[in-house]
């Protein structure tokens, strides 16, 4: 993730309304009906993305149960003594599994977290808790779900961008996928009703499932804050740093930042999906022309966590910026 360094700083912009506004919401069954439907859905997925870089999605095929499982799973890992979260905490940002609260990223601002990478599975499963018991089990399921629709998400906004079906499939088939899993308490009086300042997230695309409503995503044209509608169901979705790479611009990276909820304490599940490690991201030379010259710089995931490294206690440690040409 990388901070944002936009001129006026998003902690100090007010949220624009206090109720929802409807955001588009696909429904992502009619992807795999007759073509000119899903061509309709496509249109839909790119029109999104290119206005305003995030959506939710319906229909996707996950379950309720399996949803839940996944949140319950979650709280309950959050809900463990200190000592126990506390085995997982490392400076290191490549260890597999990474627990850690507000204090030493400089954006959890009232935040407990735990990242792990999820894809393989059967690499990875064996670092994550163990406790709660049914930790790996229920998140293990949700991982493997949410990835089968960021795949299905990727093609469809690779050709909405005018690229062959099948763009890079390989390379997005091996790509990586961060689970982060987020614990913020209830809003108490006094205290900041920030839970993860601004921010963006560094991979091509982010699914989200929250518990409840927090999320809220800063408007491109008006600049101001939009509160994430909790729909029943549905996941959201939002455009990463090196997607905007990919598209050379054409789609944007969307900054965003968590609330905390003052009716209760609020769990996230972001689903972080990328290249494999040393994988570079490049712009598209399909969308390079004359008309427009290639924006940024080719970086990989690891550039990515070598960059956070180097940027450990600055705010203004954008990523993205970085790669600007
Ligand atoms: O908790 C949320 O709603 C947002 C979480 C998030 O932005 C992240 O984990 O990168
Ligand atoms: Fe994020």
């Amino acid at each position: 993730m990388s901070a944002s360094s936009r001129t006026v700083p998003q902690e100090q912009l007010p949220s624009e309304d206090l109720h929802p506004r409807p955001m588009p919401v696909i429904n992502l069954g009619h992807l795999s009906l007759d073509s000119r439907t899903r061509s309709g859905v496509v249109n839909e997925i790119a029109k999104a993305c290119r206005d305003l870089g995030y959506f939710q999605v319906i229909n996707h095929g996950i379950s309720q149960a399996i949803m839940d499982r996944a949140v319950e799973a979650a709280s309950s890992f959050f809900k463990l003594p200190s000592e126990t979260k506390e085995e997982y905490s490392s400076d290191d940002l490549r260890q597999p599994v990474r627990y850690d609260t507000s204090s030493k990223d400089s954006i959890s601002m009232s935040r407990a977290f735990l990242k792990h990478y999820a894809h393989p599975l059967s690499d990875w499963i064996q670092y994550w808790p163990q406790k709660p018991p049914i930790y790996r089990d229920c998140m293990g399921r949700y991982a493997v779900e949410v990835r089968r629709v960021a795949l299905l998400l990727m093609e469809a906004i690779l050709e909405g961008l005018g690229l062959d079906k099948g763009y890079l499939k390989e390379k997005f088939q091996e790509g990586l996928q961060l689970l982060s899993v987020n614990s913020y308490p209830k809003v108490s009086h006094g205290a900041t009703a920030i839970g993860l300042a601004p921010h963006s997230d560094y991979g091509f695309l982010t699914i989200l499932l929250t518990s409840c409503q927090g999320l809220e995503v800063l408007d491109r044209s008006s600049k101001s804050w939009k509160t994430v509608q909790q729909l029943p169901h549905a996941l959201h979705v939002h455009i990463g740093d090196h997607m905007e790479v990919l598209s050379n611009g054409q789609i944007k990276t969307v900054i965003h930042r968590a609330l905390l909820n003052p009716e209760e304490a609020r769990m996230s599940i972001a689903s972080i999906h990328g290249f494999a490690l040393h994988e570079k991201v490049t712009c598209a030379t399909e969308l390079v022309d004359e008309e427009n010259p290639q924006k940024y710089k080719e970086s990989s995931f690891s550039d990515f966590l070598d960059h956070l490294t180097a940027n450990m206690d600055n705010k203004q440690r954008n990523f993205l910026e970085s790669l600007r040409m």
